[in-house]
């Protein structure tokens, strides 16, 4: 009878048992051309956690309407921003992974870091699946998304909840769902916006702008709208900004509907209009710069400001691989592993398990060990 489950290796006596991390990120195309971002689309509006519309109603206007006109022009944005290395998210996201490996390793934690992708490459499964490969029987689903919303943190965790649901030997699995007031983030996100204040002074006015949600998640109990004012408040305090220097606003309106406000362009143009020479804009909830920060907020916000009347436009890049956001991170990793064993086992440790296998005597055809 064939296995509802995923094929796996016998179970063996004596292997190295491994803690894992699992750094997880929205997804990005393969590649800047319609075909690969009409894929990534598919997967990634066909989420019911992502647009709410009953099915049967959404997925005719989503492949009818949507995958037929979008790729194209989302395509032609994404090849604004593609860099030698592919796109920025997928850069930043690699290399936030291996980053926090080494710094989780200096701290004294063994443990093993990878990435995955909600939607597109690498998936959710496939590194589930090459951590279980690499001996990790715990690990810690870590999030790039430091407020929680059910759109982006509940839509990840779904995927590691699927991977285990087709999983026989299933690792204790463990789940960060926010870090949205940690210190060591907001104290990476000040530094980089002092960082930039220090050699071009300051604005009229910071902008920090939230990935925006349709308002009714809100009413629906997504806290994602409390937790990312809450970032920017503790951020203007740590920056020491009196209440009339900052916005905080919501971009990427994606649809008809009505979406946490206030709308970050419409915002940056009503200072243009009011006589705001500039205007620095950082966004806070992306831990990578990708299509949203550097094409919506460096491009198009730019240009309406500048169109607007304003003078001087300043977008500050995201958190990317700088070390303090990095130290934050492990910092988060850490205190969710507290219990978990995180050494490399000891070569005795190992010894002692494969004696205790070899010491044989069950009947034939099954684990030929004394337990
Ligand atoms: C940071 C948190 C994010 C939330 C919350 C979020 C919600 C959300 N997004 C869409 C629709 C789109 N988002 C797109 C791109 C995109 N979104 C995020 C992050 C959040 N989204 C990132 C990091 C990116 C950039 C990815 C990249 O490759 O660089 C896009 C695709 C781009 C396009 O075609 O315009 C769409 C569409 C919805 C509907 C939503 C909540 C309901
Ligand atoms: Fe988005
Ligand atoms: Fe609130």
């Amino acid at each position: 009878m064939r296995s509802p489950f995923h094929t796996e290796p016998p179970y063996t006596h004596g292997q190295a048992e491994r803690t894992g991390v699992l750094l997880c990120n929205l997804g990005t195309p393969d590649e800047p051309t319609a075909p690969a971002v009409r894929r990534y689309l598919a997967q990634f509006l066909g989420d019911h956690r992502v647009v709410e519309i009953p099915k049967l109603v959404w997925l005719p206007i989503l492949h009818g309407i949507i995958l037929r006109t979008r790729p194209a022009k989302s395509a032609a944005k994404y090849a604004s921003i593609w860099t030698p290395e592919g796109s920025p998210l997928a850069h930043w996201t690699a290399k936030q992974a291996t980053l926090l490996r080494g710094w989780l390793g200096e701290a004294g934690h063994a443990v093993l870091v990878r990435h995955a992708m909600r939607y597109g490459n690498p998936s959710v499964a496939s590194q589930l699946d090459a951590l279980k490969a690499e001996g990790a029987t715990r690990i810690l689903i870590l999030p790039l998304y430091p407020q929680y919303s059910a759109t982006t943190t509940a839509s990840v965790f779904d995927a590691v909840y699927a991977w285990a649901a087709a999983t026989r030997n299933v690792p204790e699995l463990r789940f960060v769902n926010r870090y949205h007031d940690a210190p060591g983030y907001i104290d990476a996100l000040a530094r980089t916006i002092e960082s930039h204040w220090k050699t071009h002074g300051q604005p009229d006015q910071l902008v920090m702008s939230f990935h925006g949600v349709p308002e009714r998640t809100l009413h629906l109990g997504d806290p994602y709208h409390c937790e990312s004012r809450k970032t920017g408040r503790l951020l203007a305090e740590r920056l020491g900004l009196r209440e009339d220097r900052y916005r905080i606003t919501f971009q990427s309106r994606f649809g008809k509907a009505k979406w946490l406000e206030p709308y970050t362009q419409p915002t940056i143009e009503a200072l243009g209009k009011a006589g705001a020479r500039r205007v620095d804009v950082v966004c806070p909830g992306f831990t990578s710069d990708c299509l949203e920060t550097l094409e919506e907020i460096n491009m198009e916000v730019r240009e309406a400001f500048l169109h607007a009347g304003g003078q001087e436009f300043h977008y500050i890049p995201c958190l990317n691989d700088n070390s303090h956001w990095i130290t934050a991170l492990s910092r988060v990793a850490q205190q969710h592993l507290a219990g978990w064993p995180t050494e490399v086992p000891t070569a005795a440790a190992l010894a002692d398990a494969r004696s205790h296998a070899l010491a044989g005597g069950a009947p034939k055809g099954v684990c030929p060990v004394a337990h």
